[in-house]
């Protein structure tokens, strides 16, 4: 299927105001937006589509947002099959009160879908970040896009547009209007 899943959990509403944002960005006309409070029922949804965006804010210490933990459980129990797939993870956080587990959701998730078969793909530059310690930081670049509108709105924007400038190369084709 050339359309694209996008899930996301969001506490706040940040990270679903990026998952609108990239919507947007790569055509709302071939984006399915899922949120994983209301909209999740089962994998099978996810399975439908051939790329998937999966957002997800960090919460206690390194954690992920509540929706998505229960599903992870179900992942790691249901053990579903998502070779075939490509997904990429994005997510919001907070290096100033957080930095010792910044955005650290996005390795969680990188790390769980990927032992489920799926490639993962948008891994984004640490440079212009700050922060002590993340999980989501593999051989010096992050495993997805990071943002943090608590302390950093002013570049949200641009992040998500160069992420998405990034991501087109491994992009479905849009289909024929
Ligand atoms: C209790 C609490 C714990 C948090 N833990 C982390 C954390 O471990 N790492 C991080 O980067 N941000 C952490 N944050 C910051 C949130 O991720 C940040 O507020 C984010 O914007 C929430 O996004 P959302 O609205 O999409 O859920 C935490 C925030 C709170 C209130």
């Amino acid at each position: 299927m050339s359309r694209i899943g996008i899930f996301y959990g969001s506490s706040s509403g940040v990270t679903k105001s990026a998952a609108e944002k990239l919507a947007e960005l790569l055509g709302e006309d071939r984006c399915d937006l899922y949120s994983m409070e209301e909209d999740f029922v089962d994998f099978d949804e996810m399975l439908d589509y051939d790329f998937l965006l999966f957002g997800c804010s960090t919460w206690g210490s390194g954690e992920v947002q509540n929706d998505w933990r229960d599903p992870l459980l179900d992942l790691d129990n249901d053990k579903p099959d998502f070779s075939g797939k490509t997904i990429a993870v994005f997510g919001a956080g907070d290096y100033v009160s957080h930095g010792e587990q910044f955005v650290s959701a996005l390795g969680i998730l990188h790390d769980k879908f990927k032992a489920r078969g799926a490639t993962l793909v948008g891994a984004f530059p640490t440079e212009g970040y700050t922060y002590k310690y993340s999980f989501a930081e593999r051989d010096g670049q992050f495993v997805g896009l990071p943002f943090d509108d608590v302390n950093e709105a002013d570049k949200t924007a641009e992040r998500l547009e160069r992420w998405v400038a990034s991501l087109q190369a491994v992009l479905p084709e849009a289909e024929e209007a």
